[in-house]
C-alpha cells in the first residue's frame, strides 16, 4: 500500500486527477487497446472530476479511448433522477469530456449478471478509483459483504441510508433501500486501485484500512491484499492513525508515509 496524504481535499484531488491523467497518457490507449477505468460517485470524487474536466479542457488528456465502468447505482429510482449515479456522472464528468457514450457503463438490474464479464471482455480494469463509506464499505459492499463478491444487488444498511439522505434533501424515506454494486473481488481484480477519503467522517474507515486486520466487517480492508493499492487522503482523515504511521516532514503539505506496495 502507498499512502498519500495532502493537507486538504483540494490538494489530494489534484494529486489524484493528475495521477489518473498520467496513467492514461502513459498507457497510450487506442481503439483496439483502450484504457479501462473504474469510477465511483459521492462527494469524495467531485473535485477530482472537476480537475479531470479542467485537464481535458487544457488538452492534457483525452477520453476518446477510455472505457469506464462505474462501481454502483441505486435500484428503484430512474436513471434520469437527479440523484441517480447516472445523472451524477454525466453532470460531473461525462458531459464535459470527449468520451463516446457507448464506452460508458454503469451497473443496473438489466446488466449486473453480465457486468464482471463485460469488464473481462475489455481485458479487465486498469485503474479503479474508489471512495469509502464511513463504515468502511467500498462501492455498496456493506459490512458483512463477502470479500470474494462479484457484481450483485445489495440491501443498504441503515447507516448508509442515513448518510446518503443528504443527497435527498435529508429525507431518509426518499433514499433507495438497495443498489447494484460491483463486488469486493471486482475491485480487487483491477490492476491498480486508488482509494480516496477526506474529512473527519472517514477517520475510522481510514484507520481500519491502514492499520486494521482484514475483515468483512470493514470491506475496505480487503484492499490490503491488493498488489498495487494507493490511498490518497487529506490530513483531516488521518486523525485516528497512529503517529508512527504518519511521519510528518518539514513541508506542511507533504507527509512521508507507508511507501510500499
Ligand atoms: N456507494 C457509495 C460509495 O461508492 C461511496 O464511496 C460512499 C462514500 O460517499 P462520499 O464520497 O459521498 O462520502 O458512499 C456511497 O455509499
Amino acid at each position: 500500500m502507498r499512502l498519500i496524504i495532502r493537507e486538504s481535499k483540494k490538494q489530494t484531488s489534484q494529486w489524484v486527477a493528475e495521477y489518473i491523467v498520467r496513467r492514461i497518457n502513459e498507457f497510450r490507449p487506442t481503439k483496439d487497446r483502450p484504457f479501462v477505468l473504474g469510477l465511483p460517485t459521492g462527494s469524495s470524487p467531485e473535485q477530482i472530476y472537476a480537475n479531470l474536466v479542467d485537464l481535458y479542457r487544457d488538452g492534457k488528456v483525452s477520453f476518446k479511448n477510455v472505457i469506464t465502468f462505474n462501481m454502483d447505482e441505486y435500484v428503484g429510482i430512474p436513471t434520469s433522477h437527479p440523484q441517480s449515479y447516472h445523472s451524477f456522472m454525466f453532470k460531473h464528468l461525462f458531459q464535459h469530456v470527449d468520451i463516446p457514450p457507448n464506452q460508458i457503463h454503469l451497473p443496473s438490474l438489466e446488466n449486473y449478471r453480465e457486468y464482471d464479464n463485460m469488464i473481462a471482455k475489455y481485458g479487465g480494469i486498469e485503474l479503479f478509483l474508489c471512495g469509502v463509506g464511513s463504515d468502511g464499505h467500498i462501492a455498496f459492499n456493506e459490512p458483512g459483504s463477502s470479500l470474494a463478491s462479484k457484481t450483485r444487488v445489495k440491501t443498504l444498511t441503515n447507516d448508509t441510508i442515513v448518510a446518503n439522505a443528504r443527497f435527498f434533501d435529508g429525507n431518509i424515506d426518499a433514499v433507495p433501500k438497495s443498489a447494484v454494486t460491483v463486488g469486493v473481488k471486482t475491485v480487487m481484480d483491477a490492476r491498480e486501485v486508488i482509494l480516496i477519503a477526506d474529512g473527519r467522517g472517514k477517520t475510522e474507515a481510514v484507520r481500519q484500512a491502514v492499520e486494521g486486520s482484514i475483515s468483512h466487517a470493514w470491506t475496505v480492508t480487503a484492499l490490503q491484499m491488493h498488489p498495487k493499492f494507493i490511498m490518497a487522503i487529506d490530513e483531516a482523515a488521518t486523525e485516528e492513525l497512529r503517529v508512527k504511521t504518519v511521519k510528518s516532514t518539514n513541508t506542511k503539505s507533504m507527509h512521508i508515509v507507508l511507501q510500499g506496495y
